[in-house]
């Protein structure tokens, strides 16, 4: 399937699976809140997930993780606008950015911005009729409830990956009486989003159901408590347990995968799919 995704000024060919790089730009509690030394210290990250091979880099400003309070958009702008303006000037790079709040979506496109990435899927008030005047690409992700509340006890009476299908199936709706075409959205499960074990490990053996929605597929599953819980590894020792998920995941479809450790990820997923790509060779 020759996909291609227009990002802005970037033509984003999902033929084959990409990388998105994962920029972090929420202060960790060490931060002196030098906006400086922050920015010189994302631009020196964005060049090596860059010069490890990504395709995108993923810039968020408002940590996600279950327990984490509520970030002001004066904080948001204030974290992610700059790293975004950079990244685009000095780099040309196709930055995706998280955000759920409607001024940053609009903010981040006229910033220079390729993607939306909302874990929130556009359910804010306004963020749909804001992404929709981006002309950008909307990642649409699967997640229950908000990620304060949202890992307590995640219980679904249908099977996993029929609630996320049917999830984005209204979202994917709800995007083209906005405006937003199909041309523009991709789809994502949530992993770790409001979701058990159990759930996560379901939702990979059945990403294929997913098929059904026919959008580009991303994933994010690197470093995440899912690997941890499997493996009990700490969050600094997870990246063979990524990889293994990574390459999983682009056997099941696919065709972006969000992680920390680029380099090693892109060798895992460029070997997947040479042998993958065999199977297509004679058939
Ligand atoms: C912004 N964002 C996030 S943040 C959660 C995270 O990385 N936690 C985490 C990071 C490191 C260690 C443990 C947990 N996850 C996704 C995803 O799976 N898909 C899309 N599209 N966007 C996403």
């Amino acid at each position: 399937i020759g996909v291609r995704l227009r990002c802005g000024h970037h033509d984003l060919d999902l033929s084959r699976p990409r990388v998105m790089g994962i920029l972090n730009v929420t202060p960790d509690s060490f931060s002196d809140g030098n906006r400086h030394r922050e920015l010189d210290d994302a631009r020196r990250h964005a060049e090596r997930l860059l010069r490890e091979g990504a395709d995108i880099i993923d810039v968020g400003g408002e940590s996600t993780r279950p327990g984490a309070e509520p970030v002001s958009l004066e904080e948001e702008r204030d974290r992610v606008l700059p790293v975004v303006e950079t990244l685009v000037r000095e780099f040309g790079a196709l930055v995706s950015v998280d955000t759920s709040t409607p001024e940053l979506i609009r903010e981040a496109a006229a910033a220079g911005a390729g993607m939306l990435n909302d874990v929130r899927s556009l359910t804010r008030p306004g963020a749909l009729a804001a992404a929709a005047g981006t002309e950008l690409p909307v990642c649409l992700m699967h997640m229950r409830g908000e990620p304060g509340t949202m890992q307590q006890a995640p219980y679904y009476a249908e099977p996993i990956e029929m609630a996320v299908v049917e999830f984005l199936r209204q979202r994917v709706t709800a995007c083209a009486q906005a405006g937003i075409p199909r041309e523009r959205l991709l789809i994502d499960p949530g992993f770790g989003f409001a979701k058990t074990l159990e759930h996560n490990l379901r939702l990979l053996n059945r990403l294929s159901a997913l098929e059904a929605l026919d959008l580009p597929l991303l994933v994010g599953m690197s470093r995440k408590s899912m690997i941890g819980q499997a493996l009990g590894r700490p969050v600094d020792q997870r990246l063979p347990g990524g990889l293994a998920l990574s390459v999983m995941a682009v056997e099941r479809g696919a065709r972006i995968v969000r992680v920390h450790d680029v380099a090693a990820t892109v060798d895992a997923i460029d070997m997947a799919w040479a042998v993958l790509q065999e199977r297509s060779d004679h058939e």
